[in-house]
């Protein structure tokens, strides 16, 4: 456990409670404040959760906005989930409002805080974030693509027969339906993916669809998806309690269009260090852009 690393979970639904239990796990958080608008969910998540406490060192707690506020790490989960076949942007009218609350119940907020957004839409949540919190750009982080990554690894990983983790591959842009597979610079021991023979002739719009179709077809079978976000984002707990330094597609503000897409970012105790310019060929980054310019239209709409 690294002393005095205090992480504010704000929305104790099914993500936030997740994600608390995998912080739970990992050991590696002073404290963990979970809060919520509605009381009882709080209560009853925290009586729940503590009943794991014997395994970890991590206490947990309910608290108020404004305890969160002074934590270290804010984890934003507060949010209205999809209902099956509602895309993520769907979501920004009632995500706003709640996003523009619970920021405000916050303030002012710890100046050294890392502000980490999960709810949805959530590259335009983070970008509204870095406009309303008052904290730099590189303290306010969005989770991304890198659930979108981690899907696209496994699914590589199973299909060559190699470790998630050999898989050098990015799911870039939107987390969301515009988003890109950045094909042209992933790569397994430096062996470019498409020279794979199991890769070679593979349809990539219908392997791009898979990916990211499966937060639908999860939230189809089962209502939503927690686990694989939970695992995420306690991995990103980690990289900046330990001051880690690792790559991760993470929602990130770029200059060059203005708005909040994820790219690859060193992420360190202190936020976003720095983007990877990584090689994109001439169909992906126009890609890339066309996403850029529909999302920023909708940030434009709510903050200037
Ligand atoms: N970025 C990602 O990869 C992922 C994002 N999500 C998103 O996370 C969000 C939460 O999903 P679930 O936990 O499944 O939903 P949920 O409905 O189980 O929980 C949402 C919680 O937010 C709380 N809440 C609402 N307004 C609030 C406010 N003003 N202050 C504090 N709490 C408030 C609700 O009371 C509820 O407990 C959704 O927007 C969902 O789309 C979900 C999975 C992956
Ligand atoms: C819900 C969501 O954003 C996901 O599972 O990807």
């Amino acid at each position: 456990m690294v002393f005095g690393s205090r992480v504010a979970v704000i929305g104790a639904g099914s993500v936030g409670a997740t994600i608390s239990y995998a912080l739970l796990i990992q050991k590696i958080s002073s404290e963990i404040i979970l809060v919520d608008i509605v009381e009882e969910v709080v209560q009853g998540q925290v009586l729940d959760l503590s009943d794991a406490n014997f395994i970890s060192s991590t206490q947990i707690r309910g608290g108020t906005f404004q305890e969160a506020g002074q934590c270290d790490i804010i984890i934003i989960t507060a949010g209205a989930k999809q209902k099956p076949t509602e895309t993520r942007v769907e979501l920004i009218e009632r995500n706003y409002k709640i996003l523009d609350s619970v920021i405000k119940s916050m303030q002012p907020i710890k100046s050294s805080a890392i502000l980490l957004l999960v709810a949805n839409p959530v590259d335009i949540l983070t970008y509204i974030a870095q406009k309303l919190s008052g904290l730099p750009k590189n303290q306010v982080i969005g989770s991304g693509t890198f659930l979108d990554s981690a899907r696209l690894r496994l699914k590589i990983a199973s299909s060559i027969g190699v470790a998630e983790n050999a898989v050098h591959a990015y799911v870039l842009g939107e987390h969301g339906d515009s988003q890109i597979i950045a094909w042209s610079s992933a790569h397994i021991g430096g062996k470019p993916l498409l020279d794979f023979p199991e890769l070679k002739n593979i349809d990539k719009d219908k392997f791009a669809k898979e990916i990211s179709g499966k937060a639908y077809e999860i939230i189809k079978l089962k209502g939503a998806t927690y686990f694989g976000i939970a695992g995420c984002v306690s991995s990103l707990v980690q990289c900046i309690v330990l001051n880690q330094k690792h790559v991760r597609p993470l929602s990130t503000f770029i200059e060059e269009y203005g708005c909040v897409l994820s790219m690859p970012v060193v992420l360190g105790s202190n936020g976003i260090e720095r983007m990877i310019e990584i090689h994109l060929d001439s169909d992906e980054r126009a890609k890339l852009k066309q996403s850029a310019v529909a999302l920023k239209q909708i940030c434009d709409k709510y903050v200037k």
